[in-house]
């Protein structure tokens, strides 16, 4: 296994989920920094200020949304020598990076939850406050106290090596962080005031109370067991998408839950005991049984038969065992033959570790595989039996699992299913919880008056599987590390190891339970992943910002991504198209850098991480939560900015705008010599055929080669033939401009969700905008959040629109209406009248940083701009195919892009590469 016990690695370990996710050093850093581009305005001045204005504004900590509560600037001041390269800033009024943890002390293991606060994002952005202004985003909080943004950790430690945990708490000072106005204690603030209290739950709250006290100085604050794991598992039942799962005969499948129809449940909680709550609804339940053959029956009696020196082992082995040679078996009882009359069939157990009493067999005349399946499927089977005659007692039809005990492994999940089902005779569910061990934990963190996170939603949490994750999961040893160069080095020195990280242990293909569920497992002599990387939880990034995209026609059924990786062959397919555009996309990322040494060591780095996490997935899809390609390509663009690539592509973005802007005038003269007709009608070509500059597609990087961007945008418009491989455009004439000489009132204000960058975007959409402009439509451009290949980003359309603006009127009172122009940004605010009665063009963010857009979760002001908004146009492959194709909106909507991917027009279309997609479905 992969790095455990071993010092030098333990140490690297912590990059996992804690440590990799924080840079203590490098926040510092980036707030300085960011405080000196505020200072300049971090204004938009002009696309030939290249380098300084493509430099990351955020410095080295990029969030999914930059739209975060601000940081409080007034009062700063610099501390110490002004010569100093990067002197301390002092904000007297900006209270301290918060971080909070929780602890939840069990008989075998601690599990330990922190959060760490976002960086704020400092940059003075007009075109924010313009936005803003616009749309009538207030920054009017519903609470009396900020949420806060930030992240929340999972660490787990044994309970016996508790001085690893305090070393690591120590380390992290994560105790020191506590901010006793806004996470008060309970106390009142006069009392707690200058003592750190942590909130605990667990017998060791009580047990380790004076250690706390003694290596931390803290004091610690007990919250009881019961109430944490039902907080716990209400909490994540309600704000994580994809937390609860079915596990059925090898089968995992996420289930989607209701929150209005969550209660009552059971909650079966294997931790080294067993407890099992009816929860009635929050704060509202019943603790009504227990067992106390658990998880510590397993891992204690199992030690002892198999002399195992880790519960993983213990694990491990019962995947190789075959318990008949230990249970008694109803076969072994009645000659063979089933016991029909009552259901029974031969292989059935009749009685756990039955055969044992009748043999002049020693301990050691079994084999220890052996020992640990008939234990394992013991427990397992008592547990959900027991878990069954609970549930009937109370009339529940839904059982929640958790505790360490299960421990993501599919052999117990199978077990306690199978049983569930069985005596339910199918009426009743077992589900499991990704966070499985760390209910009250969490529960604990949630008892933190004012934290604000009971109430956020779903929509409000981002999980994120940082560097570590394929390997380590939450498994933390030692100090956490300090910055970049060692985040690059834990990477190199997993390389060096070998086989067993580049290509991680798969995981036997999980066994069946099979009939009457006493089948011997069918992962016969596979290996157990290490325990950590089957710690399937990554870091929760809380973004209270996030909202659900307001005109989806049916949020609650909505689904982004087109296609299924649960299909083997796709997700085949796709992880090959990937795996094949690394070398490049690592060549293009540390050119952006500069091509330093430090930057090809980053980008080694990064592929291995990125492929690291791809193999991970490819062995177990459902690691992360359900799988889309969506998710594929953003954890891509994650992987990027956890190496510090801010902008893979910003050269080659750069150049494609600086050819583009050169051409547009004169295609505006084009099309301004047309009817309004063929007007419409060229101007959707022109973003179809534009949209084949995409630095995501194998063949169309291909194409590049072969000449200009003019030449290559030329021969794609004159390539484009009706009808395109779904053509609706006519439809989408009449719309707008009416049949039999009526015309037909415009739309009001049109969303433009803009793809790449360079003829994309200035030579497609734009033109397309100035279209809806001209007819007296809004517009509001669209972009992403964060750099993704080559898309343009909402950051840099200003300085788009303003050179583009300098030949052409329509856009520019439009610009100059939507306070997009720098030079008008000042007179926003005491505009002519005259000045006002052009409609608008705006741009706004859309809260991500990937190709794809998950309408689930984006940015406040996107969905501000969408309360007015009576048509969307999604553009390119990312947004509009492989997700949304089937999305319906509650307002007119056309969705357009070329297909350029053999397999996926051939899948989609029955089409072609190169095949366009023009699809408009009016208002649902
Ligand atoms: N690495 C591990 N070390 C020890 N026990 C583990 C480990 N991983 C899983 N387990 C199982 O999880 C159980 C502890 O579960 P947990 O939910 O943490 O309960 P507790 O709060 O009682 O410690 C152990 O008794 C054991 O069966
Ligand atoms: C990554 C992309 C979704 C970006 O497409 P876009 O949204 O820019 O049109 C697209 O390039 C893609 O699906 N590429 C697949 C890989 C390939 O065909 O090589
Ligand atoms: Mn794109």
């Amino acid at each position: 296994m992969a790095g455990a016990g071993d010092k030098e690695e333990g140490e690297c370990l912590n990059s996992g989920v804690g440590g990799g996710d924080i840079n203590d050093d490098g926040e510092e850093g980036s707030r300085v920094d960011a405080l000196r581009e505020g200072g300049c305005g971090g204004g938009f001045q002009g696309v030939t200020g290249r380098d300084r204005d493509m430099a990351p504004i955020t410095g080295n900590s990029i969030h999914r949304s930059s739209s975060r509560p601000q940081l409080d600037l007034s009062k700063a001041a610099i501390q110490g020598n002004f010569e100093e390269k990067n002197p301390t800033i002092l904000l007297p009024n900006q209270s301290d990076d918060i971080s909070h943890l929780a602890l939840d002390i069990g008989g075998s293991l601690i599990k330990l939850v922190f959060f760490s606060r976002h960086e704020d994002d400092p940059v003075d952005d007009t075109r924010k406050k313009t936005v803003k202004q616009r749309l009538g985003l207030s920054n009017i909080c519903r609470r009396s106290y900020p949420i806060l943004g930030g992240r929340l950790h999972f660490v787990k430690f044994e309970t016996h090596k508790i001085n690893e945990c305090l070393d690591f708490i120590d380390s992290k000072q994560l105790h020191r962080g506590i901010d006793s106005h806004r996470w008060g204690s309970g106390t009142s603030d006069s009392t707690s005031r200058g003592r750190v209290v942590i909130k605990a739950t667990g017998g060791g709250a009580y047990k380790f109370a004076d250690l706390f006290k003694e290596r931390l100085g803290v004091s610690i604050e007990k919250e009881d067991e019961m109430d944490c794991l039902v907080a716990g598992a209400n909490f994540l039942l309600k704000a994580i998408r994809h937390e609860a799962f079915t596990h059925f005969e090898g089968q995992k499948e996420f289930v989607q839950i209701d929150t209005n129809e969550l209660f009552p449940y059971l909650l079966v909680n294997i931790g080294s005991g067993v407890s099992m709550i009816k929860v009635d609804g929050e704060g509202k339940f019943q603790r009504v049984s227990g067992t106390n053959v658990g998880g510590g029956t397993y891992w204690g009696l199992g030690r002892l038969l198999t002399k195992c020196t880790s519960f993983d082992e213990l694990l491990e082995l019962s995947q190789r065992g075959d318990n008949r040679t230990i249970d008694m078996l109803v076969g072994d009882i009645y000659g063979g033959m089933d016991y029909s009359k009552i259901g029974l069939s031969a292989s059935t157990i009749a009685s756990s570790f039955g055969k044992a009493i009748s043999e002049n067999k020693e301990l050691e005349d079994y084999r220890p595989e052996d020992i640990s399946l008939s234990l394992l499927r013991m427990i397992s089977y008592n547990i959900g039996q027991i878990s069954y005659l609970n549930a009937l007692r109370f009339g529940l039809k839904r059982i929640f699992f958790g505790g360490f005990f299960i421990r993501g492994h599919a052999y117990t999940m199978d077990t306690i299913s199978f049983a569930v089902h069985f005596w339910s005779q199918g009426e009743m569910q077992a589900m499991f919880l990704r966070h499985e061990g760390f209910l009250g934990a969490l529960g604990a963190f949630m008892s933190y008056e004012k934290h604000g996170l009971d109430d956020l939603m779903v929509h409000q949490f981002v999980e994120r599987f940082p560097m570590g994750a394929p390997y380590t999961g939450g498994k933390i040893h030692g100090p956490p590390l300090a910055d970049l160069n060692e985040k690059i080095s834990w990477m190199e020195k997993f390389v060096q190891k070998g086989t067993e990280i580049t290509a991680p242990v798969p995981m036997a293909k999980p066994g069946t339970t099979g009939l009457g569920g006493f089948e011997v497992p069918s992962s016969k002599g596979g290996t157990l992943r290490s325990d950590a990387s089957a710690l399937n939880v990554g870091v929760l990034h809380l973004v209270p910002s996030l909202e659900v995209f307001p005109l989806l026609a049916d949020a609650k059924t909505y689904e982004p991504n087109t296609i299924d990786l649960s299909d083997q062959g796709e997700l085949d397919y796709w992880f090959t198209v990937l795996l094949e555009h690394l070398p490049d996309l690592v060549d293009k990322a540390v050119a952006s850098e500069g091509g330093t040494d430090d930057a090809k060591r980053r980008g080694d780095a990064f592929a291995r991480a990125f492929s690291a996490h791809l193999a991970r997935l490819m062995e177990e899809p459902t690691a992360y939560g359900k799988l889309g390609l969506a998710n594929l390509l953003e954890l891509r663009e994650e992987c990027l900015r956890e190496f510090q690539f801010v902008d893979a592509y910003r050269g080659i973005k750069q150049r494609e705008n600086e050819a583009s802007l050169a051409v547009l005038p004169d295609l505006l003269s084009e099309i301004d010599s047309m009817s309004e007709e063929a007007r419409l009608l060229t101007l959707i070509e022109g973003v179809l055929a534009a949209n084949i500059f995409d630095w995501g597609s194998r063949a169309c990087v291909d194409l590049y080669h072969k000449g200009t961007i003019i030449e290559i945008y030329r021969m794609s418009r004159n390539k484009m033939q009706r009808p395109w491989r779904v053509d609706d455009f006519d439809i989408f004439k009449q719309r707008m401009l009416g049949t039999g000489g009526e015309k037909p009132r415009p739309h009001k204000r049109a969303l433009l969700f803009v793809d790449n960058s360079g003829a994309d975007v200035i030579l497609g959409m734009l033109p397309l905008a100035r279209e809806l402009l001209r007819r007296g439509t809004e517009v509001v451009l669209v972009g992403n959040s964060l750099p993704a290949l080559n898309d343009v980003t909402a950051m840099e359309l200003p300085d788009i629109v303003a050179e583009a603006a300098k030949h052409c009127n329509i856009l520019r009172r439009a610009a100059e209406a939507g306070g997009l122009l720098v030079d008008a940004m000042n007179n926003t605010l005491d505009a002519s009248k005259e000045e006002l009665s052009f409609v608008p063009l705006m741009v706004v963010e859309n809260g991500c940083g990937s190709p794809c857009i998950d309408l689930r979760q984006v940015s406040s002001e996107l969905a501000a701009a969408a309360k007015d908004a009576d048509l969307i146009v999604l553009e390119g492959m990312g947004r509009a195919l492989h997700t949304n194709l089937n999305t319906r909106f509650k307002c007119d909507a056309l969705k357009l892009a070329m297909v350029k991917n053999q397999r996926l027009a051939e899948k989609l279309f029955k089409g072609k590469i190169y095949d366009c997609v023009c699809k408009y479905e009016p208002a649902a």
